[in-house]
């Protein structure tokens, strides 16, 4: 896994927690709070509502109880005086009183006296509904005075269908002021439901009412009727209630719009907000980390890599902001320039032979083979020389083996000007063996090479007493030209060079030492 897919995966967990934490928040904590209060709320509008209307109906019902419970009224049902009701309703009586007509019936449901009256209007209408003898089922406006015991059921109030609209209606049995005497009937006051009255009921409940009257024969089962709280049934904007009438009819179909206009959703806007302000931070923090840890830690690795490709080790390049990043470029390119140090000591120790700091056998290979190669391609001469101390075993055996490693030593030194000189290069073949190569000589130069080769080791003068040939250290060497013709050709390699050498070295040997042999090819 890579880390930047790493850190991706991180970020987007890390999103779809949070956006679960918030909007689980939102959904199991705040909105059933914010909801349960606006249920509250129109609870209390509902019930303000209800109780409004049930003012009204009081209000109604204390004029009806007045005339009710009057002596006069109840004289009128024994002598129908028409003084009582010529004085008691008049215009200025429904005016004053705030009603649309008063009713009195016998206990036969006759009615003794019928006035309806448009107080607003100032004019009279006609009721037929409240004619109940030809209504019998508007007979349940007024209580029944035969069945009239406590105080309870000798006054009735609810709604009316009538022609005219719908009215709300109070009635009474009819008593002598000290409630007492037999029944002798009812009076019914009524009131229109005017515009006027929603609008002050909606001024009570703080929400906005209108009223549909409904049809006579209507059924409105699915909306319920008005309660002072909800039932059962989810908040909202509006909400019908229907009213029924005094036999159970639905009446009137209520409008109601809450004060609440809109209702709390789970993706409001604060939380969108939030929401949005999360991601774009997590994506600005992703940019951060991108930016400034994972592409620096890509591009590093990368670098690496790369070396170790090309096998180049080479210091990081970049830099950063941060004081650890920094310590760890600088720590990585302080251990590349250790490592390039110590990688050169170790070339230079897998290069060098130990006793006689000159290249050892296998450098020599190595550079012998490319210059061989280079040499060809170019078509230059190339000349070989090896070279053998003569009777070295003698030298060991006479002076010691460290007086034998010091000769070597010297020799070494001796041969390495000598090839310097000559733009050459030298190396420890193996034990008391050594070679020379050079390149881009002729022969006769060549030649003149070995000679002094031989002269340079004789002029070392180092002493071997040991030795049959001289008294001094000498050296024998095979010598083998080949030609530019001889490596244009291609058909000589390095190894039979040396092997040639190898020969004359040996013809060296056997001529009696201190000598050169010497062969072109
Ligand atoms: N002191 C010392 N001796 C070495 C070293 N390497 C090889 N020798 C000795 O060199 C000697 C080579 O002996 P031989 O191969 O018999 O040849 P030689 O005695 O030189 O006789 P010719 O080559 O025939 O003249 C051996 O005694 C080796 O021990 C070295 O590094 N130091």
């Amino acid at each position: 896994m890579t880390l930047r897919f790493f850190v991706i995966i991180g970020t987007l967990i890390l999103m779809c927690f949070v956006t679960s934490l918030l909007v689980g928040y939102r959904y199991f904590f705040s909105l059933p709070t914010i909801n349960t209060s606006i249920e509250d709320y129109q609870n209390r509008e509902l019930l303000s509502l209800k109780i409004a209307l049930d003012k009204e109906f009081i209000f109604l019902e204390t004029l009806n109880y007045d005339y009710a419970v009057w002596d006069d009224t109840y004289n009128y049902m024994a002598d129908f005086d028409a003084e009582y009701v010529d004085s008691n309703f008049v215009g200025d009586t429904f005016y004053s009183l705030k009603i649309d007509g008063v009713f009195i019936y016998d206990v036969n449901f006759n009615m003794v006296y019928g006035q309806a009256y448009d107080y607003m209007k100032h004019t009279e209408f006609d009721a037929p509904d409240l004619d109940l003898q030809v209504n019998k089922l508007n007979r349940a406006i007024i209580p029944n005075p035969k069945a009239a015991n406590d105080d309870n059921s000798l006054s009735h109030s609810g709604f009316l269908q009538t022609a005219g609209g719908p009215v709300m209606f109070a009635s009474h049995v009819i008593k002598r002021t000290d409630k007492t005497g037999e029944p002798v009937g009812s009076i019914v006051f009524i009131k229109k439901v005017r515009p006027s009255l929603i609008k002050s009921l909606a001024e009570i409940a703080q929400v906005e009412l209108s009223y549909t009257q409904i049809a006579h024969g209507s059924s409105l089962n699915d909306i319920a009727t008005l309660k002072g709280s909800l039932q059962e049934e989810d908040i909202a904007t509006q909400r019908k209630r229907v009213i029924l009438d005094v036999n159970g009819k639905p009446l009137l179909a209520l409008n109601i719009k809450h004060h609440h206009q809109t209702l709390p959703v789970l993706f409001d806007h604060y939380l969108k907000l939030i929401l949005l302000m999360f991601f774009v931070m997590s994506l600005l923090g992703f940019y951060i980390v991108n930016r400034y840890f994972i592409e620096p830690l890509i591009s590093g690795a990368s670098a690496i890599n790369s070396m170790l490709v090309k096998n180049d080790l080479q210091p990081l390049r970049f830099t950063n902001q941060f004081l650890e990043m920094r310590v760890l470029i600088s720590g990585f390119n302080a251990l590349i320039k250790q490592v390039k140090e110590q990688n050169s000591k170790l070339e230079k120790i897998s290069k060098i032979d130990g006793l006689t700091q000159i290249y050892n056998r296998r450098a020599f290979d190595e550079i012998i083979a490319a210059q061989w190669e280079q040499a060809q391609q170019q078509q230059n001469a190339f000349g070989v020389i090896l070279l053998d101390v003569d009777h070295f075993k003698n030298y060991n055996d006479f002076y010691g083996h460290q007086g034998g490693d010091n000769a070597l030593q010297l020799l070494a030194g001796k041969l390495q000007k000598m090839a310097k000189q000559n733009t050459g290069t030298v190396a420890r073949y193996g034990g008391e063996e050594f070679i020379l190569f050079f390149k881009e000589l002729s022969y006769e130069e060549f030649v003149n090479i070995s000679q002094q080769l031989l002269l340079a080791v004789r002029e070392l003068n180092l002493p071997h007493e040991a030795s049959p040939v001289r008294k001094y250290l000498t050296i024998s060497a095979g010598c083998v030209f080949a030609t530019k013709e001889t490596l244009s050709g291609n058909n000589v390699s390095i190894q039979s060079l040396i092997k040639e050498a190898d020969i004359m070295l040996y013809e060296a040997k056997n001529s009696g030492r201190d000598k050169t042999s010497i062969k072109s090819i």
